[in-house]
C-alpha cells in the first residue's frame, strides 16, 4: 500500500487564468492505493456523497488508466468538492504520485503533471494543469504549453468557501473567448507583478498582481455575496482578493497577523448575503507527500 497527502490548491490567482496556481498548506486529501486486478474507488470525508466512485467518472480512475495501474483507491476528502480549491485535482495528484511508486513507473513529478491533468479532463472537460501542477510540485506554479515551472514561496492566505457549490465545467462556460489588446497589456502586467511577488514572498506585490478584469468579473458574478466579501476582506487588511479557481471560494492575500480579521470579515459578509461560509487561514505550501 502507498498513502499520500495531497494539498488543496488555488488556481488562476486572478491574472493567471489556466496558468497560475499555488499549493495550500491546508486542507488536503489523503489517498491510499493497493494493487488490484481492476480499479475500485472508495470515497469518504468532505462532500463524499457528491463524488462518483465509478472509475470512469472519478479523477483517480483516469490516472490509474493513464499509468496502467489498476488499484483499490481510498480517498479521504479534506478538500470539499466544487469549492474552488482544486478538490478534483488533489485526488488526481495524490493518486498519480502513489500509483507511480506502487507500480514503480519511475516518472518524475513534472512528468506526472499531464497524467494527473487527464483526471481533470474527466471532470471539467479540459486537461488544465494549473491545479495538479502545484498539487504535485508545491509552491507557486506556472503551467504553459511547453511545461510547468515551480517556485518556492511563502505567502499568507485566507481561503473562504461559501457553501453554494460551483462546478468548474459550468464556470468555464462564462469565460470570454476574446480579449482586447488593452486587456492583454493589463493582464500581462498584473501577471508579471504577481509572479515577482511570489518569487519574493511579498504578499503586497502578490495582491497587486491579482487584479484582473478579463475572467474574474464573470466568475465573481456566479458567487452570491462576492463583492461584499471582497470589499470586507480589503477593509480588514487584505492586499488582494480574487476568485479561487472557478469559485465559489474566495482567496485573499494578507499580512499573516491580519488573517483572522480577514477571515471573519469575509464569513460575515457572506452571511449578510444569506450564504453560510467557512474560512481557512493558510499559507502557500508544499506538494503531495507520502505519509
Ligand atoms: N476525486 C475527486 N474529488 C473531488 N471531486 C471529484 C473527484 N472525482 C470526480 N469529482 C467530481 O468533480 C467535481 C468537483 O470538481 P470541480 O468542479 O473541479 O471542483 P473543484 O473546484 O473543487 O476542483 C465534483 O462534482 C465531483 O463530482
Ligand atoms: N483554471 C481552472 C481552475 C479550476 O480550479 P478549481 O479549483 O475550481 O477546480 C478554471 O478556472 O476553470
Amino acid at each position: 500500500m502507498r498513502t499520500v497527502r495531497a494539498p488543496a490548491t488555488s488556481a488562476n490567482l486572478g491574472s493567471g487564468y489556466d496558468s497560475f496556481g499555488v499549493a495550500l498548506s491546508r486542507p488536503a486529501d489523503i489517498v491510499s492505493v493497493e494493487r488490484a486486478d481492476r480499479t475500485t474507488i472508495e470515497v469518504t470525508g468532505a462532500g463524499a456523497q457528491f463524488i462518483p466512485e465509478d472509475p470512469a467518472k472519478n479523477t483517480v480512475g483516469a490516472v490509474a488508466r493513464a499509468l496502467d495501474a489498476p488499484a483499490h483507491i481510498k480517498i479521504d476528502k479534506g478538500v470539499r468538492p466544487a469549492s474552488g480549491l482544486g478538490s478534483s485535482a488533489a485526488s488526481a495528484a495524490g493518486a498519480a504520485l502513489a500509483l507511480n511508486d506502487l507500480y514503480d513507473r519511475g516518472l518524475t513529478r513534472e512528468e506526472l503533471v499531464p497524467i494527473a491533468a487527464e483526471g481533470e479532463a474527466v471532470v471539467s472537460g479540459a486537461a488544465h494543469a494549473d491545479n495538479v501542477a502545484p498539487a504535485l510540485l508545491g509552491g507557486f506554479t506556472i503551467a504553459t504549453a511547453d511545461g510547468v515551472r515551480s517556485i518556492e514561496t511563502n505567502v499568507p492566505l485566507v481561503a473562504c468557501l461559501p457553501e453554494e457549490p460551483i462546478s468548474t465545467r459550468d464556470a468555464r462556460e462564462v469565460v470570454p473567448t476574446h480579449v482586447t489588446i488593452e486587456e492583454l497589456v493589463a493582464t500581462v502586467g498584473n501577471a508579471a507583478t504577481l509572479a515577482v511577488g511570489m518569487c519574493r514572498s511579498d504578499p503586497a506585490l502578490v495582491g497587486a498582481g491579482m487584479a484582473d478584469e478579463v475572467v474574474t468579473p464573470h466568475r465573481a458574478a456566479l458567487i452570491t455575496g462576492y463583492d461584499d466579501a471582497a470589499d470586507a476582506a480589503r477593509e480588514a487588511g487584505a492586499h488582494g482578493v480574487t476568485v479561487s479557481g472557478s469559485g465559489p471560494g474566495v482567496l485573499a492575500v494578507c499580512p499573516p497577523d491580519r488573517r483572522r480579521d480577514v477571515a471573519a470579515a469575509m464569513v460575515e459578509a457572506f452571511a449578510e448575503n444569506g450564504e453560510r461560509a467557512r474560512a481557512y487561514r493558510t499559507w502557500t505550501g508544499g506538494g503531495a507527500e507520502f505519509v
